[in-house]
């Protein structure tokens, strides 16, 4: 099966930094990826060459088999490491504004935001303004919004960043169902080690721009002798998840 997301040899650089070097990452239908790697490793970088914030300069990206170019992107859903709903509109016009702008409208729209905030258990906050919700509410909405258009690879920076303990506990598990139950990959941005699922998540581990590890998680502990992933990280990053 082609892989949703292909990345060969890419690298980035800012003026003399080199904020990427050599990245090769492969991501299939139904799988979450966690890409870890502590502040500075490169992330959000990736990301933006994804989404073409920043341009291609070394290597290839190819999404769903073809090399990236914005039509593409209407596959793809991305959740942002900044929020960035209106908190003064409420939930729903935050998802018809969003909706209209990918091209949905009338009861096509309405039937997609109906069920993105059913999955997301956000239904009876609909009519609440944005301003109104806690910050895990407020991260449901973006993740509703990032999936009206029904994307088939969902990009996520840092999601859970600024969530008490509970609310990041049920974001996670509402992300990892994403990938289990309806077959999105997921690109999942993080520093934090408790957001991985060991048993069905994949790990790409970045460092100084450098990937340093990626596969799933059970042979890779077994290669590094680690006997747990903080442990593994701390080996190979030299920092404490
Ligand atoms: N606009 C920029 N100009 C110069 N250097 C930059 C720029 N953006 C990022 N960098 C540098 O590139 C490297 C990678 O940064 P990046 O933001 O991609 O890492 P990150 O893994 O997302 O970090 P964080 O977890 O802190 O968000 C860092 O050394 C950073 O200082």
């Amino acid at each position: 099966m082609t892989p949703v997301l292909e990345i060969s040899g890419l690298g980035h650089r800012y003026g003399q930094r080199q904020a990427l070097s050599g990245l090769n990452l492969t991501l299939a239908a139904g799988e979450c990826c966690i890409l870890l790697g502590p502040n500075g490793a490169g992330k959000s970088t990736l990301f933006g060459l994804l989404t073409r914030l920043l341009a291609l300069q070394q290597g290839s990206i190819r999404l769903f088999g073809e090399a990236l170019r914005p039509s593409l992107l209407g596959r793809v859903g991305v959740v942002f490491q900044q929020p960035t709903l209106d908190l003064d509109l409420t939930v729903e016009q935050n998802l018809r504004y969003f909706g209209a702008l990918q091209g949905l409208h009338g009861k096509a729209l309405g039937l997609r935001i109906d069920a993105e905030l059913e999955r997301l258990q956000l239904a009876e906050r609909r009519r609440e303004r944005v301003r109104a919700l806690n910050g895990g509410h407020r991260r449901r909405v973006e993740i509703a919004r990032a999936l009206l258009h029904q994307p088939a690879l969902l990009l996520l920076d840092e999601p859970t960043v600024g969530l008490d303990m509970p609310t990041r506990q049920q974001l996670i598990a509402h992300l990892h169902a994403l990938a289990r139950d309806n077959g999105l990959a997921l690109l999942w941005a993080t520093h934090l080690i408790d957001e991985i699922d060991p048993v069905h998540d994949t790990l790409a581990l970045l460092h100084r721009g450098q990937l340093l590890a990626h596969g799933p998680v059970a042979p890779l502990l077994a290669a590094s002798g680690s006997g747990d992933l903080a442990g593994w990280f701390d080996h190979h990053t030299g920092a404490l998840p």
